[in-house]
């Protein structure tokens, strides 16, 4: 069974995985500069032809990263493989040291993936689902139920725990899928498209908690057409074309490599997707 150490579990000793205690602030530092929660090294993928091309991307550990690129970028595809739930052609995948191709279990059980399409079960109610998703990760009910009520605060699903998700708007089951994700409390936090479809409360609840979880040491990678939303709140974008990571920085660093110093990431992403080699 989990343990609780303050806000945070240990997973069971026997399943061999380390998952840390409480993140300081001077610890997160630490981590952003010597520790890598995700690299990906020559992943490919082909469907009828490449989606992912040979990409080798790295994200620290207390990250925010951001992945744009146009529409049948790769993406997705390349979150899915990380996330294991879609094997690659050719590459590699570690998740904080785990070889996620080798061991997709023990690597599944220190990250989260959050859909664009979430699933959740509709005949339970918001807190009923949490409890059952703690239940799959053996998770105490007297230790998963604060946690479940703290994440239902969090997104404003607080006065609607009791109501079945049946009646819930696309927007209240993303949330939804969002808090089952983050309840086993775990490291690598991938979303694709997290704030699509999201009023501007709902979409200010999701930045609020995945805020507070970098800020508690968690890594996020994240996908999102909202370059707003990139700019503001990434500490680095990754920007992919043709299954291509065409460039990769801070704002700032795109800016000095791309040789615009006042240019807006619109402007920027625009100009590098519409490269000749990123076509
Ligand atoms: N299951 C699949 N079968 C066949 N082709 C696929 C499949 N999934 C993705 N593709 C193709 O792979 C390419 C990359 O798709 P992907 O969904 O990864 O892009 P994306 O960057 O996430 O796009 P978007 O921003 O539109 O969501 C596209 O050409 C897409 O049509």
């Amino acid at each position: 069974m989990a343990e609780f150490v303050g806000r945070r579990f240990t997973v069971p000793k026997h399943l061999g995985i380390m998952v840390t205690s409480d993140a300081k602030p001077d610890s997160v530092a630490v981590m952003k500069r010597d520790k890598s929660a995700l690299e990906v090294l020559g992943l490919t993928k082909r469907f009828d032809r490449l989606a992912v091309d040979s990409l080798d991307l790295t994200i620290h550990a207390g990250e925010f990263y951001a992945l744009v690129g146009p529409n049948g970028a790769g993406k997705t595809t390349t979150l899915r493989m990380v996330a294991g739930l879609l094997r690659p052609d050719s590459g590699a995948v570690s998740i904080f040291g785990i070889d996620a191709l080798e061991n997709p279990v023990a690597a599944k059980q220190v990250m989260a993936w959050v859909s664009d399409e979430p699933m959740i079960y509709d005949k339970l109610t918001p807190l009923e689902y949490l409890e059952f998703v703690a239940g799959l990760w053996g998770i105490a009910p007297s230790v998963s139920k604060p946690v479940a009520q703290d994440l239902l605060g969090s997104l404003g699903l607080e006065p609607h725990r009791h109501e079945r998700c049946e009646g819930f708007s696309k927007g209240m089951r993303q949330k939804v899928a969002l808090a089952g994700a983050l309840v086993h409390d775990p490291r690598l936090i991938i979303l694709d498209e997290p704030l699509t479809g999201l009023d501007a409360v709902s979409a200010r609840h999701v930045k609020g908690l995945l805020s507070e979880r970098v800020r508690a040491g968690c890594t996020v990678i994240m996908t999102t057409h909202i370059l707003e939303v990139a700019e503001r709140m990434a500490d680095r974008i990754g920007v992919i074309a043709s299954g291509r990571l065409v460039a990769e920085g801070t704002l700032t660093e795109l800016r000095q490599q791309n040789g615009h110093a006042d240019t807006s990431l619109e402007d920027l992403f625009i100009a590098l997707v519409t490269l000749p080699e990123a076509a």
